[in-house]
């Protein structure tokens, strides 16, 4: 089976054709600003892709927020779309472009099945004890306010592929995957599943990232509104779109950040600082959460690509085993996968070239078996 998957993230719509075996045999790349590519390119898009393909037998649709509704990949049929818009609220800056990719593929391929695939579903395993917010009870019950985390699909991938790297089958290992892209997480986990993850109830949360905040006093928020008068929809936008590295250095991109500190700009210098700290502190946290850690995992752009931040990471990791070899470390980036680990550790590093759409692939095929 010939599956297109539709990749809708923060900064970009990564549409791929995948065959069984994982092969890629088609790709197109769309910038998405702000999110929302323009109206009409999308299905261009999607049309042309499965037409250089010689047509596609299925399509798979990264979907951010499954809300409580949704914790396996279903079909798209009835009122299913419906339902995965109507959770926008929670996921404004995903939920829009994976809304305006189920319609696209709708319009472009009429005859073909659809299956949505969701970040949160992979998280539907973590114990409460993770997963709940200490919160008024009618918040939890009403709201559902609670922890859904977010990137499944790429966790999923990150800890499946460790234990192929590292020879060890995955039900007994102890894995903290950290996704760095443009959006950042990371998961504990345990045996396979997830146990904790550091997204909460929005992709707001935890790590810090291109334009969003990661973890905040939550009173800091209130306080901006009641004291300082900044009205709440600014300050909503604010923590999703204009804080993170931006906030701090002014540039989304790591690469920027990274070069500008290393001509001796004090923000960008700054910024970096903040970011390894808080990924140390979060990474040691997974760690935690899975009562230790056998596998570290690096994935995504930043986390594939940027190996003086693994390294200045996971120097302050060392108390859990962990330490890289600055050569090996050097050598996996652009896509090339390994294990980073100094020889004297006793935990693994390695890094995972994500591999979203061949999650999507399977859970699609598996869907429609
Ligand atoms: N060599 C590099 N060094 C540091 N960061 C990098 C490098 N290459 C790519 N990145 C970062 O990766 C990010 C994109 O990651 P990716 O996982 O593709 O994003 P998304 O979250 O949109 O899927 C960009 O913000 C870019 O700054
Ligand atoms: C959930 C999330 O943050 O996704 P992305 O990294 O694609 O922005
Ligand atoms: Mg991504």
């Amino acid at each position: 089976m010939r599956v297109l998957v539709v990749n809708a993230g923060s900064s970009s719509v990564k549409l791929r054709v995948v065959e069984p075996e994982g092969v890629v045999t088609h790709r197109t790349d769309l910038d998405a600003p702000r999110g929302r590519p323009a109206e009409g390119a999308l299905e261009d898009a999607v049309d042309r892709l499965a037409r250089a393909a010689g047509g596609v037998d299925a399509v798979g649709h990264r979907v951010v927020h499954g809300g409580a509704d949704f914790t396996a990949p279903v079909v798209v049929a009835g009122d299913v779309l419906a339902r995965i818009a109507r959770l926008t609220v929670l996921a404004p800056l995903h939920q829009p472009p994976a809304v305006a990719g189920l319609r696209a593929v709708a319009e472009a391929l009429p005859d073909v099945p659809s299956v949505a695939c969701f970040d949160t579903a992979f998280h539907a395993t973590m114990p409460a004890a993770a997963s709940t917010y200490a919160v008024p009870a009618t918040w939890r019950a009403e709201h559902g306010m609670r922890k859904y985390g977010f990137h499944g699909l790429a966790h999923a991938w990150g800890s499946t592929r460790a234990a192929e790297i590292v020879g060890r089958p995955l039900d007994e290992l102890r894995v903290v995957v950290a996704h760095l892209g443009s959006g950042a997480s990371a998961c504990a986990v345990r045996g396979g599943r997830s146990v904790d993850t550091t997204m909460g109830f929005t992709p707001t949360a935890g790590l810090v990232m291109a334009t969003r905040c990661g973890d905040l006093d939550p009173s800091a928020v209130a306080w901006l509104t009641l004291h300082a008068d900044v009205p709440t929809a600014e300050v909503d936008h604010a923590l999703d779109h204009a804080s993170g590295l931006v906030g701090l250095a002014g540039e989304a991109d790591m690469r920027r950040v990274l070069a500008a500190g290393e001509a001796g700009k004090p923000d960008a210098q700054l910024a970096v600082d903040v970011w390894v700290h808080r990924a140390r502190g979060q990474l040691a946290a997974m760690a935690a959460a899975c009562g230790g850690v056998d596998v570290l995992v690096f994935s995504g752009g930043v986390g594939e690509n940027a190996p003086v931040l693994r390294r200045r990471v996971v120097e302050g990791l060392g108390f859990l085993g962990l330490a890289v070899d600055p050569r090996a470390d050097a050598a996996a980036v652009d896509g090339a996968e390994g294990d980073v680990s100094a020889p004297g550790a006793t935990a693994r590093t390695v890094v995972v070239h994500a591999r979203e759409d061949l999650v999507i692939a399977r859970e699609v095929i598996d869907a429609l078996a």
